[in-house]
C-alpha cells in the first residue's frame, strides 16, 4: 500500500479554502484514503473550528484551524494557498521545491514585472504555471509543475470565451469583455459596500476603464495564444447573487457564424469541462454553481461585424477551487477530472 499524500489549505476560512475543501471531500484519493487533509490555517480566526465559517463542510466542522505559516505547511506533499495577493510569495519560497504548491492568489500570475508593478505594486515575486489546462500547451507544463498559479475567476470565463477564436484567428486582437460576477469573489472580508442592502436588488460596474488587475491578466492569456498583443477593455459588473460569472466578449471578426461555430465545437471536442451549448441556447450562471463546467456559446453580429463569446462559470468552482484541484490532479498524475463534476446545482 502507497502512504496517502498530505494536503494543507491556507485561507480555510475563506470562501476559496472553503470550497477546495469541498471538493476534495468529494475527491476519489480523499475517499479512497490516497489523499488526506492536513493543516487548514487562516488568519485572525486561527484558533477557531472550521465548522464555524463553514457550516456545510460537515465531516471537518470539528478541525481547528492553525495559524498559516511555512513551518505549519512545510511536511506536506500538497498545498493550497487561498490567502490574499501578496502573501504566497513568502510561504512558497520556504517550502521545498517537491512540494506541490497551488496558489489561487495572483502573486505569480503575471509574466511581465511591469503589468504587476502598475497593477498590483510591492515586489514582483516572478511567475508559475498558468493553472488553466485547457490553453495550448498548458497540460504538458502542469503536469510537471511543482508550482501553480491559479487563474483569477473572470480571467478563466473571458480567456475560455476568447481561446477559440484567437487560437484560430478568426477575430482581430481587440478584445471587449463584460463580465457580470456575484459577490463571493469579493471574498468573505467585511466591505462596507458588499454589505446585503447595498447589493440587493441593484447591478453595477465598478473598476471600469482599464482599471480592473484583471485586465493584463486576460490581455496576457489571450496574447500568448494568439502569438501578438491582444488588448482588452473589461467592465466588470457586480450581481445581487452569491456566486457565478457570466462573461459577454466580443471582437471584430469577417467569419461567418457557421465558421465561428465550427471553431469552437473543434476547440471544445475533447474538453472535459467545455461545453458548447446547442445553436440558440445561452449559457447563464445557474446552470454551473457547484460544477467545473464552463458553459460557452458562439454567435456572429453581421451587421456589427462582431464575433460574441458567452461563458458561464461558477467562480468558486471553475474560477478558483476547481481549477486549482483540476491543476492538482495534472501535477500529481491523477486523472484530470477527478473530484471534479460537470452537474451544477439548480435551481
Ligand atoms: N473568491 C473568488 O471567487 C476567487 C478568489 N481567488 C483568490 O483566492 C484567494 C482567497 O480569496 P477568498 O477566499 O475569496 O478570500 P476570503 O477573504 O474569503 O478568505 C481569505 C482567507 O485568507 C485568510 N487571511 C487573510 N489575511 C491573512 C493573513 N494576513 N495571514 C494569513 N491568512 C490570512 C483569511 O483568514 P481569516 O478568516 O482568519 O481572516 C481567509 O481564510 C485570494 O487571493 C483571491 O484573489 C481567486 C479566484 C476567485
Ligand atoms: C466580485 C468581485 O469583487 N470580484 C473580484 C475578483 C475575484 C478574483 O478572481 O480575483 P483574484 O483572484 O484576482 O482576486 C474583484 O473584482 O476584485
Amino acid at each position: 500500500m502507497t502512504t496517502a499524500r498530505t494536503i494543507a489549505v491556507a485561507g480555510a476560512s475563506g470562501y476559496a479554502g472553503g470550497e477546495i475543501l469541498r471538493l476534495l471531500l468529494g475527491h476519489p484519493g480523499y475517499r479512497d484514503g490516497s489523499l488526506s487533509l492536513g493543516a487548514l490555517t487562516a488568519g485572525g480566526n486561527a484558533g477557531t473550528l472550521l465548522g464555524q465559517h463553514h457550516p456545510h463542510l460537515v465531516p471537518l466542522a470539528h478541525r481547528e484551524l492553525t495559524d498559516t505559516s511555512s513551518e505549519r505547511l512545510a511536511g506536506h506533499d500538497v498545498v493550497f494557498l487561498a490567502l490574499p495577493h501578496g502573501k504566497s510569495a513568502e510561504i512558497a519560497a520556504a517550502l521545498p521545491e517537491s512540494t506541490l504548491v497551488v496558489d489561487c492568489g495572483a502573486d505569480f500570475r503575471l509574466t511581465d514585472a511591469s503589468a504587476w508593478d502598475r497593477w498590483y505594486g510591492g515586489e514582483y515575486a516572478g511567475h508559475w504555471p498558468y493553472g488553466l489546462p485547457e490553453l495550448p500547451g498548458a497540460r504538458a507544463a502542469l503536469s510537471t509543475a511543482t508550482r501553480i498559479a491559479v487563474p483569477g475567476c473572470y480571467p478563466t470565463a473571458s480567456t475560455l470565451a476568447m481561446a477559440p477564436a484567437v487560437a484560430a484567428g478568426i477575430v482581430s486582437p481587440e478584445v471587449s469583455v463584460v463580465a457580470v460576477s456575484g459577490t463571493s469573489g469579493a471574498g468573505k472580508s467585511a466591505r462596507v459596500d458588499l454589505i446585503g442592502s447595498e447589493v440587493m436588488g441593484s447591478v453595477r460596474p465598478y473598476g471600469v476603464a482599464g482599471a480592473h488587475r484583471h485586465t493584463p491578466e486576460i490581455a496576457q492569456n489571450l496574447g500568448a495564444i494568439a502569438g501578438t498583443e491582444v488588448t482588452v477593455s473589461f467592465t466588470p459588473v457586480l450581481a445581487p447573487m452569491p456566486r457565478g460569472i457570466l462573461a459577454t466578449c466580443s471582437a471584430p471578426t469577417t467569419a461567418t457564424a457557421e465558421q465561428a461555430r465550427a471553431v469552437y465545437e473543434k476547440f471544445c471536442a475533447d474538453e472535459p469541462f467545455l461545453h458548447l451549448l446547442p445553436a440558440g441556447s445561452l449559457p447563464q450562471t445557474g446552470s454551473v454553481i457547484g460544477s467545473n463546467a464552463v458553459q460557452l456559446q458562439v454567435v456572429v453580429d453581421a451587421d456589427a461585424g462582431r464575433l460574441i463569446a458567452f461563458a458561464a462559470i461558477d467562480n468558486l468552482t471553475k474560477g478558483t477551487a476547481g481549477g486549482a484541484v483540476q491543476s492538482m490532479n495534472l501535477a500529481l498524475g491523477l486523472p484530470e477530472t477527478d473530484g471534479l463534476d460537470t452537474v451544477g446545482v439548480a435551481p
